[in-house]
């Protein structure tokens, strides 16, 4: 949806308005967000922005159907996502689960709540600060559940940026992790890998 939204034409007829209006109204909120991470770390309040995390933003459109067996499959396996931070809208049904000292826990549904999920490349330009959270969504024997991702990131599409972890957060308490990489580079590398429930960071580190 950003930097190039599709055409309108491309949309069904039928979702052409609701979704165009709400990836507006999730860059508007990506802005925002992105600034108060920035405050949240001490830097400038536009150093995400002008880095260019909020350049691009693709929208994740999830429909789990009701499962007659939820304790035999997953909804979606164990992933951290590859982006540099997901806004996350989920239903009334649940599902999601993070890791958190190994230990899969309920994020639960709350109204008009949305869930921010720190993506691998904003861990890894923030030399490990904040950690990209782990997560998956379990299958539910009521349904169907929808969920939408904003996912701020180019994905493969070609972008010669180049990142690597922010200078004014290196130091000699907290040194150097993570090589340089393009977005597309970090993005073929996690498709290359799949959902394996291990991080693509690992790759990445020096
Ligand atoms: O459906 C959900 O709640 C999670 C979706 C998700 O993890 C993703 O799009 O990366
Ligand atoms: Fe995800």
């Amino acid at each position: 949806m950003a930097p190039d939204p599709p055409a309108l034409v491309e949309f069904s007829a039928c979702c052409r308005e609701i979704p165009t209006e709400y990836s507006k109204e999730m860059k508007k909120f990506g802005d925002l967000l992105f600034q108060l991470l920035s405050e949240a770390l001490g830097l400038r309040s536009d150093h995400l922005r002008e880095i260019g995390c909020v350049e691009g933003m693709v929208m994740g459109c999830h429909y789990y159907p009701a499962c007659p067996q939820p304790k035999l499959t997953i909804g979606l396996g164990k992933h951290s996502d590859l982006d540099f931070a997901t806004i996350l809208l989920q239903d009334h049904i649940g599902g999601l689960e993070v890791l958190h000292w190994n230990q899969w826990v309920d994020v639960p549904y709350s109204f008009g709540g949305l869930v921010i999920n720190i993506g691998d490349l904003l861990q890894l330009i923030w030399n490990d600060v904040y950690i990209s959270v782990e997560h998956r969504v379990v299958a539910k024997s009521v349904g169907p559940r929808v969920s939408i991702a904003s996912l701020f990131g180019t994905g493969l599409s070609p972008n010669p940026k180049i990142y690597g972890p922010i200078k004014e957060l290196v130091s000699e308490d907290n040194p150097l992790i993570y090589k340089e990489t393009t977005m597309q580079n970090y993005g073929a590398r996690y498709f290359e890998k799949g959902l394996d429930g291990s991080s693509t960071l690992l790759q990445f580190k020096l």
